[in-house]
């Protein structure tokens, strides 16, 4: 097996212990038949932030949760993200921890899979986007791009399959404030469809905003929350799902979680649960 690189993380077995309830089945059976296993997972600061502002990357994982998100990647099929954090941060969405293919085991073995939510084609991709360099050295997957456009931009799409990767057109409805409704039944279904058996959804806003409607919330299997000891203030990116009202028509929690657990992970905590449907 090829040396591990300098920059390979590691996350003690200990650890792995403690996460192994949340985490997708080894022997790839899923909760649902025809959907990939899901889980639900951001970094987050004490005010519901997950960024500065829409367009910034913003670190709010330390090294011991950071090392945890990298090994939950590593045990999932699939990790996706929406237009804007591709944008925003140029995300390698690939896995660093030791032993993965590239580094230090062999091919791409437990290299996740990205999937970018992207509508419209907004996301100018070239050679030098984090995610294709990292193809190139053998370190991480080309994209899946879903897009509603039934024939996606030519040049997008031949960079895309030069790397491996590929747009997948869905039909999308369009809110009345004008923004884009993926169905994630059809979403989940497609993905489970190509080969995966498990998706986790890191973000950002919008994406988990989304899902957390009352429509979607049941198709998350599992939530893994990093909370870091900070406060971004006003102007961030929130995690917020829509009001939702009780048959009285008085306000009422958005969603909840149930068999929660919680793990310290230096300066962070990291929240684990389902979502109480
Ligand atoms: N702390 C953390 O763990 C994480 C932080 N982030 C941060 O979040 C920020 C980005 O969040 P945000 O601006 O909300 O962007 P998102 O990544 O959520 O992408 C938003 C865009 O993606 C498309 N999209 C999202 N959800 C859906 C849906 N349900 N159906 C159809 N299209 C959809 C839309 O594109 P269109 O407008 O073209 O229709 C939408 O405008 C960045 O700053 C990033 O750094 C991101 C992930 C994790
Ligand atoms: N777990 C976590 N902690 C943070 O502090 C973060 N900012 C994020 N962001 C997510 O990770 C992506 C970046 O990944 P790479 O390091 O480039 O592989 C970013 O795009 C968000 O999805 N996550």
């Amino acid at each position: 097996m090829p040396a591990a690189p300098r920059d390979a993380l590691e996350f003690p077995e200990s650890d792995r212990l403690f996460l192994e309830p949340q985490l997708p089945p080894r022997d790839g059976s899923t909760p649902r038949p025809d959907m990939p296993f899901t889980t639900l997972t951001f970094a987050t600061s004490l005010d519901s932030s997950l960024a500065l502002s829409p367009g910034t990357r913003t670190v709010l994982s330390g090294p011991q949760s950071k090392a945890m998100t990298h090994y939950l990647r590593s045990r999932h099929d699939g990790i996706l993200v929406g237009v804007g954090t591709a944008l925003a941060d140029d995300p390698g969405l690939n896995c660093r921890i030791a032993g993965v293919g590239g580094y230090g085991g062999e091919n791409l073995d437990f290299q996740p899979r990205p999937i970018v939510i992207d509508p419209t084609a907004r996301w100018n991709f070239s050679d030098n986007s984090k995610l294709f360099q990292l193809c190139r050295e053998g370190r991480g997957r080309a994209p899946w791009v879903v897009t509603t456009m039934p024939e996606p931009p030519a040049e997008k799409d031949a960079l895309l399959k030069e790397y491996g990767g590929q747009f997948i057109s869905l039909k999308m409805t369009t809110s009345e404030s004008g923004r884009h409704q993926i169905d994630w039944n059809e979403l989940l279904v497609t993905l489970r469809l190509k080969g995966l058996r498990s998706v986790m959804i890191e973000g950002g806003g919008h994406v988990i905003n989304s899902l957390l409607e009352p429509s979607y919330m049941s198709l998350i299997d599992r939530v893994v929350v990093t909370i870091a000891p900070t406060w971004l203030g006003q102007g961030g990116v929130v995690v917020s799902p829509a009001r939702r009202f009780d048959e009285e028509g008085n306000p009422m929690s958005a969603a909840r979680l149930k068999n929660v657990k919680w793990y310290p992970f230096g300066e962070d905590v990291v929240l684990c649960g389902q979502v109480n449907v």
